[in-house]
């Protein structure tokens, strides 16, 4: 059971010491904001937010980071190792880094603009991780809408959390890997949309596989209900994106958040709050890592 007092009295400085270190980061490079709320989505939806995806490949522990969602496309690793020790400055060996990274997640969308929330806490830390969850539970961009709605009750979230969640993708950025399939093959598309996109994702594969383009072809860098909007204009970067506006169950959810911005931002709060909750290890489950990127 997570409360938001968690630390209240064992960390009392937890909150301004994450938050000003996430927020140096952020403006060292806007990007990172987007980058660790995604880490978070990455380590809850592979069994339950603890941690796993923080982890570091050993001899003796195969982890999560070279999975292939993860593999050349999660970062922030070294902000969240800047933030705990930060942490373990402050409180040695107190506060968990699944807590750290649910923590920093509510920091970037706040300091980008987004809603704020009180985030719960007391997950403790893995003592193991799995690429081959990694590999099954995080939805490929290449899912159509009966994937996603799938994949997100798997974990307990529902279709309108799936559409609010997913509106994460008002920032960051994604590599030509993940869409070209789209911008290339796809109707469903504005066509100066995809002419724009095409000109820095070149059609063949393996060439500019790594370019970037930003999710949110409107506010990158700010979390707003663009992505939402975008999508009635097909401006969806990813095959995935548009499923959600395209002729099916999910248009009138899409519509009411294009239309209705603090709609979008408490149904986002409450789903990220929900995502929050998946599995937590409590009570003398796992442990407090001292590292993030290993076991005690
Ligand atoms: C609905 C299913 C989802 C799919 C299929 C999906 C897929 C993707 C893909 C393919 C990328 C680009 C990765 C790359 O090319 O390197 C991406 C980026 C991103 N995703 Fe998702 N995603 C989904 C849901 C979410 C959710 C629920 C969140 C967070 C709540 C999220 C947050 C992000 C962010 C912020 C980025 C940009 C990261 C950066 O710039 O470093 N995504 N996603
Ligand atoms: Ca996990
Ligand atoms: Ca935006």
């Amino acid at each position: 059971q997570l409360s938001t007092g968690f630390y209240s009295s064992s960390c009392p400085k937890l909150f301004s010491t994450v938050k000003s270190t996430v927020q140096s980061a952020i403006s060292k490079e806007t990007r990172m904001g987007a980058s660790l709320l995604r880490l978070f989505f990455h380590d809850c939806f592979v069994n339950g937010c603890d941690g796993s995806i923080l982890l570091d490949d050993t001899s003796s522990l195969r982890g999560e980071k070279n999975a292939v969602p993860n593999r050349n496309s999660a970062r922030g690793f070294n902000v969240i190792d800047d933030v705990k020790s930060a942490v373990e400055n402050v409180c040695p060996g107190v506060v968990s880094c699944a807590d750290i990274l649910a923590i920093a997640a509510r920091d970037s969308v706040v300091t980008l603009g987004g809603p704020n929330w009180d985030v719960k806490l007391g997950r403790r830390d893995a003592r193991t991780a799995s690429q081959s969850a990694a590999n099954n539970g995080i939805p490929p961009p290449t899912s159509n809408l009966n994937q996603l709605i799938s994949t997100f009750s798997n974990v307990g979230l529902s279709t309108r959390d799936m559409v609010a969640l997913a509106g994460a993708h008002t920032i960051g950025q994604a590599r030509c890997t993940s869409f070209r399939a789209r911008i290339y093959n796809e109707t469903n598309i504005d066509p100066s949309f995809a002419r724009t996109r095409q000109s820095n994702c070149p059609r063949t594969n393996g060439t500019g596989d790594n370019n970037l383009a930003p999710l949110d072809v409107q506010t990158s860098t700010v979390f707003d209900n663009n992505y939402h909007k975008n999508l009635l204009q097909n401006r969806g970067l990813l095959h995935s994106d548009q499923q959600l506006f395209n002729g099916g169950s999910t248009d009138s959810i899409v519509r009411t958040y294009s239309n209705n911005p603090s709609n979008f931002q408490s149904d986002f709060v409450a789903a990220m709050i929900k995502m929050g909750d998946i599995k937590p290890l409590t009570g003398s489950k796992g442990e407090i890592r001292k590292n993030c990127r290993r076991l005690n």
